[in-house]
């Protein structure tokens, strides 16, 4: 488990399904805070633009359907579901209007014969973006405004005491209403790679990832909000970043990453949901 190597399988939902036409991206975009208005034919034409690159390394896209119960931040698949060795973890969304997502992904990913192996349930809550694996018995998992205490503890049943899960307790920031996952600050890029904003995050975490031997990339202070720290890797060292943040492209680049940069004024910007949110991987090399 990781989230560096080769794609080879992931699940998106195309804006034809999640927005479905501009009426239903104008009736919700204010109550889901969004910044500004997503074009909807712009969406559709960047997100194939995007499928297209993450296809360039021989990733097979799972397309996830559309339905009434959701909304257009089911754009974000990401955050729907987690992985783990044995299977899918069906999440339960800490945003109370994105709470019919996960149960759309259980019956797709059963369709297309992708293992289920649980459920996040009743008071828990854990979304995606609060997530990432670092090897396959390790995990870090953001306490955030999406993610409690117990959906945490659900979590840690689910994937067994082998599995080390390391918490790491994240500010307020911008407070309930705004979208602030562990996935906000860190990308990882490769085995020994992350991509991180270090001023949101917690000394214990940053602390521990330089233990465990990582090189971090810092994104600068001016490509924060642009979604500098929101990079998605499809190979190791092979990353897909958003337009508009040159300067944490070239520190990559410096890196020894290649870099693959995507228009996403429509997909993107207006939801703050980046290349990595707009992803669920589910097989990596
Ligand atoms: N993993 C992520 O950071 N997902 C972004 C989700 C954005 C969406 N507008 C939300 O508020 O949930």
């Amino acid at each position: 488990m990781n989230e560096f190597g080769r794609l080879k399988r992931l699940a998106m939902r195309r804006p034809q399904e999640a927005m479905r036409n501009q009426a239903k991206v104008d009736a919700e975009w204010r109550d889901l805070n969004y910044h500004t208005r997503p074009d909807f034919d712009l969406a559709a034409r960047e997100h194939d633009r995007f499928a297209e690159v993450i296809k360039s390394v021989g990733a097979e896209i799972v397309y996830l359907p559309e339905h009434d119960s959701l909304t257009m931040d089911s754009l974000y698949v990401r955050d729907a579901a987690a992985v783990c060795p044995k299977g899918v973890i069906l999440c339960n969304m800490g945003k109370p209007a994105r709470r019919g997502e996960p149960a759309i992904h259980g019956q797709a990913f059963e369709k297309a014969g992708i293992p289920v192996l649980g459920g996040i349930t009743g008071e828990g809550s854990i979304e995606g973006g609060d997530l990432i694996w670092l090897d396959e018995k390790t995990v870090a998992i953001g306490r955030t405004y999406r993610t409690n205490d117990e959906g945490i503890r659900q979590f840690k049943n689910l994937v067994g005491a082998d599995v080390h899960v390391e918490v790491s307790a994240l500010p307020h920031y911008k407070g309930q209403s705004d979208v602030f996952h562990l996935m906000s600050i860190i990308s990882p890029l490769d085995k020994d790679l992350q991509l991180v904003y270090s001023p949101l995050m917690p000394i214990p975490f940053r602390e521990w990832l330089l233990a465990k031997g990582m090189n971090l990339v810092e994104v600068p202070d001016s490509e924060f909000a642009s979604m500098g720290c929101n990079v998605l890797a499809i190979a190791p060292r092979e990353v897909v970043m958003v337009k508009g943040n040159p300067e944490t492209k070239k520190r990559m680049e410096a890196a020894g990453c290649k870099v693959h940069v995507i228009e996403a004024d429509a997909i993107s910007v207006p939801g703050e949901g980046g290349p990595t949110c707009l992803t669920r991987p589910l097989i990596r090399g």
